[in-house]
């Protein structure tokens, strides 16, 4: 296969698991949008995490809702945990790199916030640590997986939201992960602010 071959094959490939997984996702993001909404007009925050793109996805989704996404509104609280480096490097070199987010999830997190744990893998330990951290502290968890879920979806608790891609390919799941967190600040703006 040449590259131009190689390159639409790409583009073809995102395009369909895109059309597949919105069959199988909108009702779990729509659910999780009016969690995410629930929680923030409770005074809630949203901390997000998750390694490598997910990192990157973790923290596109906080800026969008501390900042804004496409409509003026107030910012909303979420943080990410994956960009301080300082607090990041002193826990994976004092104690573990599993445990990276986690005990910031015990440190910061609060009774009645949500944890976005994002992992294509759905085995990623240190996503997987923060998933118990946020249940020893009454955190519901938005596990954004592919893979089947993994480990991560073997942790969830009927009170957590569980959207997983249906593919086991990292990029096509990043592809859909990104589209599933500007749907779900999308739904976030639709539900405080109305229709435009
Ligand atoms: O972005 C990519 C691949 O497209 C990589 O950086 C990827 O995020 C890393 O391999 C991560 O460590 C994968 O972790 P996870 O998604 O399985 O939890
Ligand atoms: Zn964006």
């Amino acid at each position: 296969m040449d590259l131009a071959n190689r390159i639409h094959q790409h583009f073809t490939d995102s395009a369909h698991l895109k059309l597949q997984a919105m069959e199988v996702l909108a009702e779990p993001i729509g659910q999780a949008a009016e969690r995410m909404v629930t929680c923030l007009m409770r005074d809630g925050k949203i901390m997000a995490c998750g390694n490598g793109g997910s990192a990157a996805d973790s923290q596109h989704f906080s800026s969008e809702l501390l900042n804004r996404f496409e409509r003026e509104r107030p910012g909303l609280a979420a943080i990410a945990l994956t960009t301080d480096t300082s607090t990041l490097t002193s826990i994976a070199n004092d104690y573990a790199y599993e445990q990276v987010f986690a005990k910031q999830v015990r440190a910061l997190g609060q009774p009645g916030d949500m944890l976005l744990a994002i992992s294509t893998s759905g085995n990623s330990r240190n996503v997987l640590e923060a998933v118990h951290a946020a249940h020893e502290r009454e955190i519901t968890v938005i596990a954004l997986t592919g893979n089947g879920g993994g480990q991560i979806a073997e942790a969830l608790t009927a009170e957590d939201i569980h959207i997983c891609v249906p593919s086991s390919i990292t990029a096509r799941i990043q592809e859909v992960h990104l589209l599933t967190l500007h749907c779900l600040c999308d739904a976030i703006d639709y539900l405080l602010l109305g229709a435009e």
